[in-house]
């Protein structure tokens, strides 16, 4: 298949990189010193499934590089998707398909502003990753995995074919009922710990033993679920717990990428999470106190580390 992974960092990486050691055609859209280093020396992966390096197709910053894809993999942050999309819009065929792996609720509302919408795949992935140095990617916990769907959930040809080609590039895959719900699902688990994680900045495991830490959470995860049902998304109180479930069940040391960026003074995606989250409510006429004062109280250090 012939793809173009844009953005090579954590996920792109990983995921661009199994489907390009499988014998795709795989173009990486990456910059500055990991550019350097990937058209130098190729992408390495240091996986606890196993290390592996591989020759991208084309390596570049400069998408006219590239010839028209079966399939994009957006690979960038939630708040780099609409830049993606304007840069990617030119290269996009009839037959191409554009699927975000984006934590997020509106990764693929923002597509849809650019991209038309019979190229764009719903999507999301599990895994724990990120750039280790430049051409370096590494995958430390997590079984990696990639969910993905037809915006109306229906089962058709090519996202049958986009299963083979995740299965034979070793890719654990699903493509679920209802590509939606998966989505938020993932975003409720995400939104009810990242920003906490970022406050606090300890891993889940000291998290969780604070009773009035593990109430905000369920207060945030609440909150998150009124805001998906009046958007007509049918999150249960059985995802919340499930949710919980992760929580409880993480290892030790456990952080997710936004909690990451955070910590690490980097721009991160608190705006598409619990931002978002505010922002529909608003709309909604949903009071969401808690994620309101998670967002606020991040959101001075968010500016600055956008300012840098
Ligand atoms: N990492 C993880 O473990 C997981 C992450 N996720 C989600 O996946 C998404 C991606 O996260 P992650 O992989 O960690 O992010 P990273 O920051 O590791 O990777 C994003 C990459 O895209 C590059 N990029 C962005 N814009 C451009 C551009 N215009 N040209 C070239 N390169 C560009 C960035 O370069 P630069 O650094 O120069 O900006 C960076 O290398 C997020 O939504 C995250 O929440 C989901 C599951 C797990
Ligand atoms: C929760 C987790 C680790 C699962 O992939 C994740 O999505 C992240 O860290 O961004």
């Amino acid at each position: 298949m012939e793809i173009l992974v844009y953005g090579i960092g954590g996920v792109g990486g990983y995921f661009g990189g199994k489907l390009a050691e499988a014998g795709n055609s795989v173009s990486m859209l990456a910059r500055g010193k990991h550019l350097e280093a990937i058209s130098k020396r190729g992408l390495e992966v240091e996986s606890i499934n196993g290390n592996f390096k591989v020759e991208p197709t084309v390596a570049t910053n400069d998408v006219s590089e590239v010839s028209t894809p079966e399939l994009v993999l957006l690979g960038v942050k939630s708040w780099q998707i609409s830049e993606a999309a304007k840069a990617i819009k030119p290269l996009i065929g009839k037959n191409s398909m554009v699927l975000p792996l984006q934590n997020g609720a509106s990764n693929v509302e923002k597509l849809l502003q650019v991209i038309p919408e019979n190229n764009i795949i719903g999507g999301l992935c599990h895994i724990i990753s990120f750039i280790e140095a430049p051409g370096k990617i590494k995958h430390t916990a997590l079984e990696p995995n990639i969910i993905f769907g037809e915006l109306d959930n229906s089962k058709t040809r090519r996202i049958e074919q986009l299963k083979k080609t995740f299965d034979s590039a070793g890719i654990s895959n699903s493509i679920p009922e209802d590509i939606q719900l998966e989505i938020w699902k993932k975003f409720l688990y995400i939104t009810t710990v990242s920003a906490i994680g970022g406050l606090t900045r300890v891993p889940i495991d000291k998290i969780r033993e604070s009773d009035y830490l593990y109430n905000l959470m369920q207060k945030t995860a609440q909150e998150v679920k009124t805001v998906a049902n009046a958007k007509g998304i049918a999150i249960k109180n059985e995802h919340i717990e499930k949710a919980f479930e992760l929580v409880n069940s993480q290892s030790k040391g456990t952080t997710t990428s936004t909690q990451r960026d955070i910590m690490d003074g980097k721009p991160s995606e608190l705006e598409n999470f619990n931002g978002y989250i505010v922002k529909e409510g608003e709309k909604l006429q949903i009071s969401t106190p808690v994620n309101l004062m998670l967002f606020e109280l991040l959101l001075p250090m968010e500016n600055t580390a956008r300012k840098a």
